[in-house]
């Protein structure tokens, strides 16, 4: 059996995409890893995979905490990768996840209200954008803003830039 060489440093540091609902981590993340010839890593997505359900019924069944320790639990372990990992938009409300990406490369996905609203709909996938979705991200860019610039190590506006325009922003600072 041959002996695991030790991984170098800034390779198996994973790439992590923060931002609201919307700002749009699910999308240009998995772009960004086909780019960067990376695994990718949506903590939403194996969360789902995990519960055998879709966020919305987590929430309707077990409620938003039951989520949220799942999120906390799936997100220290994906960081381990050496991934472009997508959080969740409420990632950055849970102190443990904060502390955490710390030393990490951290992507902050910025995006206004509106352009979010435009971009999610009336989608009945993200529970707590239902009933009025601008007014709800209005409330969730105001709580969460000054937690996103916390972890951030690099920041790109996203509102009137395609997906492809939002990649090619990220890699101006990340290295393959
Ligand atoms: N830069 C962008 N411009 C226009 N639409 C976008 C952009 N980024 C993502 N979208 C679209 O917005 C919606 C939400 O994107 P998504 O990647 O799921 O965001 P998030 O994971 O941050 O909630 C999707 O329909 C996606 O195609
Ligand atoms: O903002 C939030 O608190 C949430 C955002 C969602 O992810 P996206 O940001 O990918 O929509 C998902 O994790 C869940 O619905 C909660
Ligand atoms: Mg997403």
């Amino acid at each position: 059996m041959s002996v695991p060489t030790a991984p170098d440093a800034a390779a198996a540091r994973p790439v992590v995409l923060v931002g609201a609902p919307g700002s749009g981590k699910s999308t240009v993340g998995r772009r960004l890893a086909a780019v960067l010839g990376r695994e990718f890593c949506d903590v939403d997505a194996v969360v789902e995979e995990r519960a055998g359900k879709p966020i919305v019924e987590i929430f309707v069944d077990e409620g938003e905490p039951a989520f949220r320790a799942l999120e906390v639990s799936t997100t220290l372990e994906l960081l381990q990768r050496p991934a472009v990992v997508s959080l969740g938009g409420g990632a950055v409300l849970s102190d443990v996840i904060r502390e955490a990406l710390a030393d990490h490369h951290v992507v902050w996905l910025q995006v206004s209200a509106g352009a979010a609203a435009d971009r999610v709909g009336m989608s009945a996938a993200r529970p707590l954008l239902l009933g009025n979705v601008r007014g709800r991200l209005i409330q969730l860019l105001n709580q969460r803003t000054p937690l996103y610039a916390e972890v951030a190590s690099q920041s790109v506006a996203t509102d009137g830039r395609t997906p492809d325009e939002v990649v090619a922003a990220v890699l101006a600072e990340v290295a393959g």
